[in-house]
């Protein structure tokens, strides 16, 4: 399903910063794969080459057999929007829309009309416990239903893969819960997830594991 190969990503910053090293690696529909590493290892760069929200400077990236790294922006945002859902530490929701519009702003770019976006999001609210908030503005909800706010608008459009960067970093531990099954449940479905985190717990989720040091990227054997 994504196939980065012999993949580098250069920054520079004054001087090349060589932020991911000749990288090879494949991600099967179904996956559960984990990312961890140290801050500043290289763990945000590879899950922006594979969400494509950048480009690797040398060597290629296919999605779903498509060459990403021969598309026009245009053509790989339109790939994103439709293959693809984030989840993102911070939420980025937007304030002044309600739970459920912002659930169907996360459908935009994707193939459905409004009708049909409205019925999905209401589904995915529903699914994650959040109906009775569904017309409540993110700024006058918890912490932990924003999170729910964002996983639903991240798959109501039901994305192939789910790429999500520290998706229980400032929640306690029922919340931690309530995401993580909410996770495994549409993995068990058949979604794809990609996930980036510090937290062991998160990380033991995945199926697969892989380890970034200084921009070097290891799969590590997981116990079965
Ligand atoms: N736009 C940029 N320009 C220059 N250097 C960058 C840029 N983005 C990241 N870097 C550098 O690339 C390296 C990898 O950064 P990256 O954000 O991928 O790390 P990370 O593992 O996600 O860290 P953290 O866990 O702290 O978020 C770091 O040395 C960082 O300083």
């Amino acid at each position: 399903m994504l196939e980065l190969r012999a993949a580098t990503k250069t920054y520079d910053d004054g001087h090349p910063v060589h932020a991911l090293r000749e990288t090879s690696l494949t991600v099967e529909e179904g996956d559960y794969v984990a990312i961890t590493g140290a801050s500043g290892s290289g763990k945000s760069t590879l899950l922006n080459l594979l969400g494509l929200l950048d480009v690797p400077t040398t060597g290629s990236y296919r999605v779903l057999g498509l060459p990403a790294h021969e598309l026009a922006e245009s053509h790989r945002g339109a790939v994103r929007g439709q293959v693809f859902g984030f989840i993102f530490q911070n939420f980025h929701l937007l304030n002044g829309r309600s739970a459920l519009e912002n659930v169907e702003l996360g459908m935009l770019y994707g193939p459905y009309n409004r009708r049909e976006r409205r019925r999905r999001a209401w589904e995915t609210v529903e699914r994650l416990g959040l109906a009775h908030r569904a017309l409540a503005d993110p700024r006058r909800m918890s912490g932990g239903e924003r999170q729910r706010v964002a996983v639903a608008r991240a798959v109501a459009g039901r994305p192939r893969v789910l790429f999500c960067d520290e998706p229980t970093g400032n929640l306690d531990s029922a919340n931690t819960a309530t995401v993580l099954d909410t996770l495994r449940g549409l993995n068990e479905e058949g979604l794809t997830v990609v996930v980036v985190t510090h937290d062991p717990g998160v990380a033991a989720e995945g199926r697969r594991r892989i380890e970034v040091s200084d921009g070097t990227v290891t799969e590590v054997e997981v116990p079965a």
